[in-house]
């Protein structure tokens, strides 16, 4: 079953107390307004009883939580309705290093392998006060409940569900307070709540050879990974990789549709490298990166910028929408590519070319994505990394055919539809 985890920052109260101060300056300048969703991809995934090694010189902590599991296919389920696409919870762990800020995805603090283990599924009738318990070598070190956080399982469904189609499997973490609990070598960690399976984990110094995930080929994209990109954006090009993950619902193919929601300023689309892992890469060096690579493809990363917030910016209400990451299925192997930093990229919009640039321009090149990536998460085989695009957006409408291309990979072809016009499709 391949599952997608999403989790939600700032879902407790403890956390938007300590923090409301800050939210009302830059670069968050107000709350935020919907919920801050981010993916634990599929090297973080671990069963209950899994050891998980500690990264080296950074503190790091447990985070345990609830997880809600989705029973079947859920599209923008109304609140009231989401208790029919609950197959049951689980106790999960969202592992993290301390996060100093909200701004930009935070990708090196949750996504490191093992960083999400998950115990067994239960069925539990009320879930509006439950408490979670985490037990340090048999010492209690932390106590919440549900019922101080902000959004409860069914909210949390009908506001990811009204953007992202959920499959059965996929799994929502519900939050974990503000003061979380340190870990350390050696640690034996157990997270427990009434009538549900305990997760035990082990922590510790040594490697760990872990199970194979059960979870979904993970997306990564790069944002502003193209200095002239950044600038039409007035950012400056960033100092290291500005990735974010895109969930499995986001993709679509050739000559589909893209959905545009209806009363927007702006969605644009990205014309954009796809490299996909061929080997398991860990702490692989950029000069030999390239060897780690199957292939290429070529994707249009769109965004919705009506509904950009400075809350893990770019976040996947803007950028893991369905349809709304068109994806080329043909993958040119790799050795058809004599030099991946020297393609052009382009975007025709109703045959008129309207982008136009070239991988040369490329902030962080391919193989420093994978050596940078491969620091401290483990890319498996299928994983993806959609590497930016370059100046020349504008904005898209209801019947524009829009053609992505990158010389010597493909072409990528897809037609905007109005929201109303897919909802009318869909009866
Ligand atoms: O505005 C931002 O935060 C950057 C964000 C993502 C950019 C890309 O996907 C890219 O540069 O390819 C955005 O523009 O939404
Ligand atoms: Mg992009």
């Amino acid at each position: 079953m391949k599952r997608s985890v999403f989790a939600v920052a700032l879902n407790h109260g403890s956390q938007t107390a300590a923090w409301d101060e800050r939210f009302h300056e830059a670069p968050y300048k107000t709350p935020p307004k919907t919920p801050v969703w981010f993916i634990k991809p599929r090297n973080t995934l671990r069963a209950n009883g899994d050891a998980v090694q500690l990264p080296p010189q950074l503190t790091t902590y447990s985070g345990g939580t609830l997880a809600v599991v989705i029973s079947k296919t859920a599209r923008k389920v109304a609140v009231g309705d989401a208790a029919k696409f609950i197959a049951g919870y689980a106790l999960a762990n969202d592992v993290s290093l301390a996060e100093e800020s909200f701004y930009r995805p935070a990708i090196q603090a949750k996504c490191r392998d093992g960083f999400c283990p998950i115990g067994e599924v239960a069925m539990l009738e009320d879930v509006s006060n439950v408490q979670i318990l985490t037990t340090v070598n048999g010492v209690e070190r932390q106590r919440w409940s549900t019922a101080e956080l902000h959004r409860n399982a069914a909210e949390l469904i009908a506001a990811l569900s009204d953007f992202a189609t959920l499959q059965a499997g996929d799994v929502i973490l519900l939050g974990t307070p503000q003061v979380r609990v340190e870990l350390a070598p050696g640690d034996d960690v157990v997270i427990s709540a009434a009538g549900l399976p305990s997760l035990h984990t082990r922590f510790t110094a040594d490697a760990v050879i872990a199970s194979q995930p059960d979870g979904q080929p993970t997306l990564f994209a790069l944002g502003l990974n193209y200095a002239d990109h950044a600038s039409e954006l007035d950012f400056k090009a960033p100092e290291e990789p500005l990735v974010f993950i895109k969930a499995a619902n986001t993709i679509t193919g050739d000559h589909s549709v893209s959905v545009r929601p209806d009363n927007l300023e702006y969605m644009h689309y990205e014309a954009e490298l796809v490299v996909v892992i061929g080997k398991t890469a860990r702490n692989v060096s950029r000069a030999e990166a390239l060897q780690y690579v199957q292939g290429y493809t070529v994707c249009n990363d769109y965004a919705v910028r009506d509904y950009l917030e400075n809350y893990y910016r770019p976040n996947l209400r803007v950028k893991s929408r369905d349809t709304l990451t068109p994806l080329l299925p043909k993958i040119t192997p790799r050795d058809a590519i004599p030099d991946v930093q020297n393609l052009q990229l382009k975007t025709f919009v109703n045959g008129q070319l309207t982008q136009s640039g070239t991988t040369h321009d490329m902030v962080f090149d391919v193989a420093y994505l994978i050596e940078y990536l491969s620091s401290f998460m483990t890319l498996q085989p299928g994983d993806m990394i959609a590497t930016g695009t370059p100046k020349g957006l504008a904005d898209v409408k209801p019947g524009d055919e829009v053609v992505v291309e990158v010389e010597g990979v493909g072409r990528l072809t897809n037609r905007i539809v109005s929201e109303k016009a897919f909802e009318e499709s869909l009866k």
